[in-house]
């Protein structure tokens, strides 16, 4: 598609909704080839082939207390001790009838002996004539009590973890149980972060000059896009001179980007020049979304004839919120679906409003709000929206603290205090405020 003419890049461009555009980018989504990844640092990864089980846990009968392995029906009485089951050692210990053996948490229960009886219960009594010392077990106990069978925890042959499941800390934990060191994942999408605008200054500017803003979005998006489980590299900051934007695409699609984020310079004017680059370097499936704040978000692809890899680009309108929405709405399910996430697409709930909510008349709109949950006191409840202020696409307080975005729909008048409507989480709701 090409640009009407210099001066409107951005005018060639028709308006798709924004369940258009998400579909469309989760089409060109490839999921990244599989490497192998120390188990501790796959944690947030998709699992590529299934981690089973090769021995049981625990592969021996197990004490679970420190005590005296015994046997159970000899019950309560003065025993003499035959000798100790450590943990982490193995001997030729038995356990005849009448007799005991200490034993710690963890070790194996000696052969003859079927239960423990916990310390507690017990009480050490001077050595016999024969010069072997006693116990004397105070309480009974049933055969198996305080012994953890073979395989109770993890049985010989379980998958641990599947293709597609999603590696969390139990995961890992249970890959080393099972003596996964390592596990085959789908690789992190490389992301490379640009912001484009001659008033654009990094952060550490310490006194502004004339016309300059400092650059928030650039932090932001290698912020989420690592939040996503991307590898991020930094391209800093290009001003508004195509051979320079250019330089950088390439320099970031030379150092192995997978993906590309830009921010700024998308939208109609003369110095927008994200959308005529595009146009030149790959295909542009989109370039206008029907959504506030958010409008020029474009997508296109970029091939590296070079690798024969296609790199996804995801040029994001320069005010902040209009970023950061953008980013939530449509960048992060595709770093998802790249990553081998299963179900990549947003999650939404329901929540009641907890006052009314201005629609646009032009775009359905996402509001930034923080929710909480609400108890009825009788165990059920809902989600309650609070709003986060001026919804101004400039204004990146209205994103501070959100953990959602209301999708207040296109229309006149507001949607009224105490109705319901649906969010789009942002924010990880163990987070989530609690009155
Ligand atoms: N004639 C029209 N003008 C605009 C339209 C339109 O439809 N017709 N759309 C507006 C909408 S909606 C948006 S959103 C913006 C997006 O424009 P750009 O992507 O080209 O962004 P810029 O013009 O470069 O910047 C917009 C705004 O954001 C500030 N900015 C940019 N980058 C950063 C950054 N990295 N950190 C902090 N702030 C940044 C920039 O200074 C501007 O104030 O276009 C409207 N215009
Ligand atoms: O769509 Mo723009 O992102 O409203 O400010």
């Amino acid at each position: 598609m090409a640009a009407q003419g210099p001066l409107t890049p951005s005018a060639a461009y028709g308006m798709i909704s924004i369940s258009e555009a998400q579909a469309i980018v989760l089409e060109h989504c490839r999921v990244l080839p599989v490497e192998r990844v120390p188990t501790h640092e796959a944690v947030g990864m998709v699992c590529a082939e299934a981690v089973v089980a090769k021995d049981p846990l625990p592969p021996f009968p197990a004490s679970i207390k420190d005590g005296y392995a015994v046997v159970a029906s000899d019950g309560p009485g003065e025993y003499p001790l035959v000798g100790e089951a450590l943990a982490g050692t193995s001997g030729s210990l038995k356990v005849e009838p009448g007799t005991v053996a200490y034993i710690t948490t963890g070790a194996p229960l000696p052969p003859g002996a079927d239960a423990v009886v916990m310390i507690e219960q017990t009480e050490a009594l001077a050595p016999g004539d024969d010069g072997r010392k006693r116990v004397k077990v105070n309480k009974g106990v049933v055969a198996g009590a305080d012994v953890r069978p073979v395989g109770v925890d993890i049985g010989c042959g379980t998958v641990i973890l599947h293709p597609g499941d999603r590696i969390g800390i139990a995961e890992v934990g249970l890959a080393g149980s099972v003596g996964a060191a390592a596990v085959s994942a789908y690789r992190r999408p490389c992301v490379a972060v640009l912001s484009n605008g001659d008033e654009i200054v990094s952060s550490d500017t310490a006194s502004l000059g004339p016309g300059q803003i400092r650059d928030s979005n650039r932090p932001m998006l290698l912020a989420a896009a690592r939040e996503t489980g991307a590898l991020v590299t930094d391209m800093g900051i290009v001003g508004d001179k195509q051979g320079s934007l250019e330089e950088t695409f390439e320099k970031a699609i030379q150092d192995g980007a997978d993906v590309i984020i830009t921010s700024g310079g998308v939208s109609m004017g003369a110095r927008d020049l994200i959308k005529p680059l595009l146009e030149k370097k790959g295909t542009i499936y989109f370039g206008k979304v029907c959504m506030k704040p958010g409008k020029p978000l474009t997508f296109a692809t970029i091939e590296d004839s070079g690798s024969g890899r296609t790199i996804l680009v995801f040029a994001l309108p320069g005010n902040p919120v209009s970023s950061y929405a953008c980013f939530h709405l449509v960048v992060a399910s595709a770093l998802r679906k790249c990553q081998g996430w299963r179900e990549p697409s947003l999650r939404r709930v329901h929540v009641r409003l907890s006052s009314a909510a201005k629609m646009d008349s032009g775009r359905p709109e996402f509001q930034r709000a923080r929710i909480h949950w609400e108890s009825d006191g009788e165990g059920a409840g809902q989600f309650v929206a609070k709003g986060t202020g001026s919804q101004l696409s400039s204004r990146l307080l209205s994103a501070l603290s959100a953990n959602a975005l209301l999708e207040i729909p296109q229309g006149t008048g507001e949607v009224p205090s105490g109705a319901t409507v649906s969010a789009v989480l942002v924010d990880d709701l163990r987070h989530m405020s609690l009155q």
